[in-house]
């Protein structure tokens, strides 16, 4: 379930972080004192011992006044002393009224919050996450029902709720027993929480406390697990699931709770403490059946504070050391397992289009999870040619995939956000999504589905390797640009109802495609809009061109077709995935040619990708490296192809093929890809195995590192301890580690 990715932003996290240090020394201590409580404790908790009562903690001592009488020449004369009463070496912490060791009663109490607040928390969670599944999946009645309740239920405090509830248990308990006693688990509760054992029934037991924190605290849970299921059961790769006949429980168990662990978890540690500090309450009123808590204590201590303060200061210092821990524990796995959440706003510089960040994809196959992309960062700016650039297998067509949101199953964009800069947008969506909108930006990926779908054309267009499978073979290319014209301007018309119009424009062309072949569907503009664009990308006699089917096209033909497609929304960014390697030499130069004049006359920017530097070299201003699903190197052209800093980039220099070259040869280093799925992945730097500079921290620092850049406007980033330090081939990695 933990995966080495996670366990490395956790250990990440943990370093960076002496809050999160402490947190877990104090959770580690509390449940050590609560599993070896009868070694820890020096008397039994219970023990009562009148003539030792109220002693003082070490190093204090208590003055009481006594009173003596004497008799003096035959009447009784009284005079009052003061007394000193020392504290006791086996008693360190004192006595309480009753001569009970207030240490043992503090180490014993750590049982009981450590039971009521994890038994507690676990039934809160396991109802809870049923119900909000179910709730958010089905939707209808159990919804509505669940909603209104958790409306009700999350307005009262849950202090006066838990009240309610022990009062109604109260009630009935001639037939409702302490889930303890209808367990059987009496005498070894009894036990382990320090009580006398072979008591009646009636002697109530945490159980019940548990229970009722348990329906007090569900509905939290419940909530958490609706959303994620209400999100995603639109999301098209649910629906494909669904299609493909996986059953419902599959597709929970699959898509939903993954996605929903990480709320799930952090919303638990905090439940842990919001319950150890309830049953304190309930206790301290006197509303929970033990007589052994850190709360119980507190209110018998209550009534000795001016003389014996150490009753209640004890189990006080307990509560808060215990709930502070958990806390700084919780927040550690916030932190940790949810990077975006404090993540850098992105409004500040307006020059960039697209700010892709922390974006990570992966596949659910039968192997196993597959981290095809792993948070990946960028940023594209107005009007520039960005390059990804890696070896075949290293995400760059994944991540193209991500950014347009048409990942398919069994892959699925588990994080990250992808902001696009449009005004219009943001304003339109401030209210309804503010969680979607950052200044003019908005995050494509939390937008409704129907305006992501809008935004594809206008916003985003792609142009893919191989054009053949993009164009239908049976309709003429004129009328699939004026098609994907036509799209776009109904699109435009009415954006808010995108959706539908152009489904119902499909499935109505679909039907007029079948019923009348030859029937035209779009508008006479549409097809002359259709034949500019066919002149615009160079196509000789366009109109006489735009009446032909693709096989009647060469591939360069073709390409330039793709791209008159692409063009046809006018789109802010165009994403061009390998879009010459299938070409001929000469050909690739003129589509290049053609992308460079595109960008620079309409103003698009592109997204690049491809696995020939020659390429990157000649097109782009910035350029990221990919490997193994991360970023590992990006910046300026300058400073990445100069000054490169990471040995993967320096690698793949060493041998630029050339663009004139007929087969350009990929991965001039020694070695493989490593392998993406996640149980083989680890914790280390990827490239370490094959990397001839590989040192001993290669395999603890990951990080990305800030590296010398060519200009104040660019950073150079590099995912290298390099960028900070020498290679010293004393650290050198021995090859017997590299393998590890
Ligand atoms: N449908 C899929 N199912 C499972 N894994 C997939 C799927 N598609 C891609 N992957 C995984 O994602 C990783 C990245 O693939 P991607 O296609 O993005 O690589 P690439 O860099 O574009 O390579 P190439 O240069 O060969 O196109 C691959 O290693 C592959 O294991
Ligand atoms: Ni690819």
């Amino acid at each position: 379930m933990i995966s080495p990715r996670t366990l490395r932003n956790l250990r990440k996290e943990l370093r960076s972080s002496a809050l999160a240090k402490i947190g877990i020394v104090l959770v580690l201590a509390m449940i050590l004192i609560a599993a070896f409580a009868p070694f820890i404790a020096l008397h039994n908790p219970t023990n009562q011992n009148l003539d030792e009562n109220n002693l003082p903690p070490m190093g204090f001592s208590r003055t009481t006044e006594e009173t003596t009488s004497e008799m003096v020449n035959g009447s009784l004369e009284l005079t009052n002393e003061t007394v000193y009463v020392n504290a006791s070496a086996s008693h360190p912490m004192g006595t309480n009224s009753l001569g009970q060791d207030v240490y043992s009663r503090a180490v014993y109490g750590a049982r009981t919050s450590m039971m009521v607040g994890v038994l507690g928390t676990l039934l809160a969670a396991v109802l809870g996450v049923s119900v909000g599944l179910v709730a958010g999946f089905y939707r209808g009645r159990v919804d509505d029902a669940l909603m209104r309740f958790a409306d009700v239920s999350l307005a009262f405090p849950s202090l006066v709720l838990a009240i309610a509830l022990i009062g109604l248990w109260g009630r009935a308990a001639v037939d409702v027993p302490d889930p303890f006693v209808v367990l059987g688990l009496v005498d070894p509760v009894r036990s382990a929480l320090g009580l006398p054992t072979g008591m009646p029934d009636s002697f109530v037991l945490p159980g019940t406390v548990i229970v009722v924190v348990g329906l007090v605290n569900w509905v939290w849970f419940a909530r958490i697990a609706r959303g994620e299921a209400l999100s995603i059961r639109e999301e098209e790769y649910v629906k494909a699931a669904r299609a493909l006949g996986a059953s419902d429980a599959r597709i929970i168990g699959r898509h939903v709770l993954p996605n929903a662990t990480t709320p799930i978890l952090v919303l638990a540690t905090i439940q842990v403490a919001a319950i150890i500090l309830l049953e304190s309450s309930l206790s301290f009123l006197g509303f929970s059946g033990t007589t052994l808590s850190w709360g119980f204590d507190i209110s018998q201590g209550r009534a000795y504070l001016s003389t014996a303060w150490w009753i209640a200061t004890v189990p006080g210092l307990a509560i808060v050391l215990a709930v502070i821990g958990v806390n700084l524990v919780g927040d550690w796995l916030r932190d940790a397992l949810d990077p975006g959440i404090e993540g850098e706003g992105v409004s500040e510089m307006a020059d960039e289009i697209l700010k892709v960040r922390n974006l990570t994809t992966r596949f659910f196959t039968e192997e196993g999870q597959v981290n095809a992309v792993e948070h990946v960062d960028f940023d594209v700016r107005d009007g520039e040619v960005f390059g990804i650039v890696g070896e075949s297998g290293s995400g760059k067509s994944v991540t193209a995939l991500s950014l347009i949101d048409l990942v398919e199953t069994p892959g699925r964009i588990t994080e990250g956000e992808v902001w696009y800069r449009d005004a219009d947008l943001a304003e339109e969506h401030r209210d309804s999504h503010p969680e979607a909108v950052d200044g003019d930006y908005v995050d494509v990926r939390q937008l409704p589905e129907a305006t992501r779908r809008w935004l594809r054309g206008p916003a985003f267009a792609t142009i893919f390797q191989d054009p053949m499978s993009s164009l239908n073979p049976s309709i003429t290319v004129g009328e699939q640009i004026a098609e994907a014209v036509e799209v776009q301007r109904r699109a435009r018309a009415n954006p808010r109802r995108t959706r539908s119009r152009t489904q119902g424009y499909g499935l109505g062309r679909l039907i007029a495609g079948a019923v009348l072949p030859s029937q035209s569907y779009v508008s006479e503009e549409s097809e002359e809009r259709a034949v500019e664009l066919l002149e615009r990308v160079g196509i000789p006699d366009p109109e006489q061109r735009a009446e032909e089917y693709p096989h009647e096209f060469s591939g360069g033909m073709l390409q330039r077709a793709m791209v008159a497609q692409a063009l046809a929304g006018e789109p802010d960014v165009l994403i061009a995935d390998e879009p010459t390697t299938a070409l001929d030499v000469t050909i690739q130069a003129q589509i290049l040619n053609l992308l460079t004049e595109l960008q620079e006359e309409e103003d698009m920017s592109v997204v690049l990708i491809t696995h020939n530097l020659g390429v990157i070299a000649r097109m782009c201003q910035r350029v990221g490296v990919m490997y193994a699903g991360e970023v590992v190197e990006r910046g300026s052209l300058e400073d990445v192809f100069e000054n490169p800093v990471h040995p993967y980039t320096e690698g793949l220099l060493g041998s630029i093929p050339d663009i004139e070259d007929p087969a350009p040869r990929l991965s001039p280093i020694e070695g493989n890809v490593p392998s993406l799925l996640d149980a083989e992945m680890g914790e280390k730097c990827y490239f370490a195995d094959r990397c001839p500079k590989a040192m001993t921290s290669c395999l603890t620092d990951i990080e990305e590192h800030e590296a010398p850049a060519a200009t104040d406007d660019t950073d150079h980033l590099v995912r290298c301890i390099l960028a900070d330090r020498e290679y010293d081939e004393s650290e050198a990695l021995g090859s017997a580690a590299k393998q590890g």
